[in-house]
């Protein structure tokens, strides 16, 4: 027996027991690629190989029976298997073996597409094995036939209105005790509904989902796709009736891009990955720490600039001019007032309380700042504030700040925000060594042997490196712009005083 991790799995392990389709639209084929859209591990045994392409089905080769149960030991011997879908069948002896192995395994969930007839119309299920299928339903927690199956089941005419489909799907859910879910796609007319018939809480409860046809012949492999879906579903939630629709709201969409592959000229495939395509999930998202040294590399010119200031260069050897520093933090006391207003933004937008908590400390933090430099430096001899209006370097910084807080955009407005933190961190580093006792601006210098600003510094590169590794491909490129942006108006206030 399995001997995998137990616990809540967020990833359900989906065996599919079915045959082949080599141009990959219908059986194990569309089944893993259906269980990986949906959320899910997907793994498969094969009980018989079909020639078969968009056009039809040449020949089928069913394998040695034992090789079947073999392979189906094989993954239950060493997985955990949170759901099996079974599909195409082929014979009695594989039903059998398939029995047999279910009594042995006893999965969890266990869906049953009951393959008779292929789109094209040839035959996958031998005639005489109606009955052995009809005896696996038992051991089944769903079955999802088409209306031609559903009928061959029931043993009776096929259904020809949506009704009819109804009341056979309610005969033969109380019959077997199993659930059903009757499928609309083999009636005619533009409604196509699916529903689930629930027999398993004693009175019979159907849930119908409502859909509209698509005029397409990518219709190969439908059934088999649903099904997978639908078991990798309810692996995850239990929940029957929300992983039926939620699996056709899935499958309308892959329905309707199976055009867009080309595959074939008879019914092709349905678009297992269009959803995800479409969404941006075929692109690789670059780690935090990617985006960390890429963006400290997009803005290395900047910061080699910084490092070259005559203003920079005159605070670390002291030589700068007394007034001009002074101008430079009465323009640094006027940037933080505002600054702590866009980091109280950027908590009222944050999404967890964690985030929320850091941007909110921040803020009271660059607002403390702001006082203390008035204390500090900016009181004249006699008691006085020094006072100055805002120039227009800090004004264009401000605004590019203001101007990310008015789009209400939390990834944008926190990379716009991040330089103050990390670029003034880095030009600290630099200039705290040239601190000595004698040095005019002593007290300012040694402000960055901090530990605590060193580790807020770190925790707002690790707050909106992480941001960006999520916000898609658009999203992040936007981020490192305002990054770069602000970055730059950094360097213009350095330069601003002069020197
Ligand atoms: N042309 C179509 N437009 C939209 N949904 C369809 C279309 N054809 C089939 N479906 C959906 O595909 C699923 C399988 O349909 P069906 O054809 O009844 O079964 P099978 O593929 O087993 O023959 C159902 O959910 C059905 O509603
Ligand atoms: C191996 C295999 N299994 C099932 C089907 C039915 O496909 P459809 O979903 O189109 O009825 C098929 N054509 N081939």
């Amino acid at each position: 027996m399995g001997c995998g991790v137990t616990g809540p799995r967020r990833v359900p392990r989906v065996l599919s027991i079915a045959g082949t389709d080599p141009t990959g639209g219908a059986g194990i084929h569309a089944d893993l690629k259906s269980i990986a859209a949906n959320g899910g591990y997907g793994m498969a045994v094969v009980t018989a190989l079909v020639a078969q392409n968009t056009q039809g089905v040449r020949s089928v080769h069913v394998p040695p029976v034992a090789f079947l149960a073999e392979q189906l030991d094989a993954v239950s011997d060493d997985v955990d298997i949170d759901a099996v879908k079974i599909g195409m069948l082929a014979g009695v002896d594989v039903i059998r073996a398939v029995a047999d192995w279910l009594d042995r395994v006893r999965p969890p969930v266990v869906v049953l597409d009951p393959v008779m007839v292929a789109t094209s119309g040839d035959r996958l299920l031998d005639a005489d094995a109606v009955e052995a299928l009809r005896g696996l339903l038992s051991r089944a927690d769903l079955v999802t036939p088409n209306v031609p199956e559903l009928a061959i089941l029931a043993g009776e005419p096929a259904a020809g209105t949506w009704d009819d489909v109804l009341e056979q799907a309610i005969r033969v859910a109380a019959q077997h005790r199993v659930r059903v879910l009757a499928k609309g796609g083999h009636l005619t007319g533009q409604h196509l509904p699916d529903a689930l018939v629930d027999p398993t809480g004693g009175t019979v409860i159907v849930t119908e989902f409502s859909g509209t046809r698509i005029e397409t012949s990518n219709t190969h492999g439908t059934g088999c796709s649903l099904s997978s879906a639908i078991a990798t579903l309810v692996a995850g939630s239990g929940d029957w009736a929300n992983a039926a629709a939620e699996s056709k709201r899935w499958l309308t969409e892959s329905i309707r891009h199976g055009p867009e592959l080309h595959v074939g000229v008879g019914h092709g495939p349905i678009s297992h990955f269009a959803g995800l395509w479409n969404r941006g999930g075929i692109v690789t998202a670059p780690t935090a720490s990617e985006v960390e040294a890429d963006w400290w590399a997009e803005i290395a010119g900047i910061r080699a600039d910084i490092d070259d200031l005559p203003f920079v260069r005159g605070l670390g050897d002291g030589t700068l001019d007394r007034d001009v520093f002074l101008r430079y933090l009465a323009q640094d006391a006027l940037y933080l007032r505002d600054y702590a207003r866009m980091l109280a933004v950027a908590a009222s937008l944050a999404p967890t309380p964690d985030e929320q908590a850091f941007w909110a400390g921040s803020a009271q933090g660059a607002i403390a700042e702001e006082m203390s430099l008035h204390e500090s430096w900016l009181t004249n001899a006699d008691g006085s504030l020094r006072t100055a209006g805002l120039d227009s370097v800090t004004t264009a910084y401000l605004n590019h700040l203001l101007a990310a807080a008015a789009r209400s955009d939390y990834h944008l407005l926190i990379a716009a925000l991040l330089p103050c933190f990390w670029v003034y961190q880095d030009v600290g580093e630099r200039l705290r060594p040239l601190s000595h006792p004698e040095h005019p601006y002593r007290s300012w210098l040694d402000t960055y042997a901090d530990p605590v600003f060193a580790a807020s510094v770190r925790q707002a590169i690790d707050i909106v490196t992480k941001a960006a590794t999520g916000a898609g491909d658009a999203g992040r490129a936007a981020m490192r712009e305002a990054f770069r942006a602000s970055a730059e108006h950094e360097r213009r206030f350095f330069d601003a005083q002069g020197a």
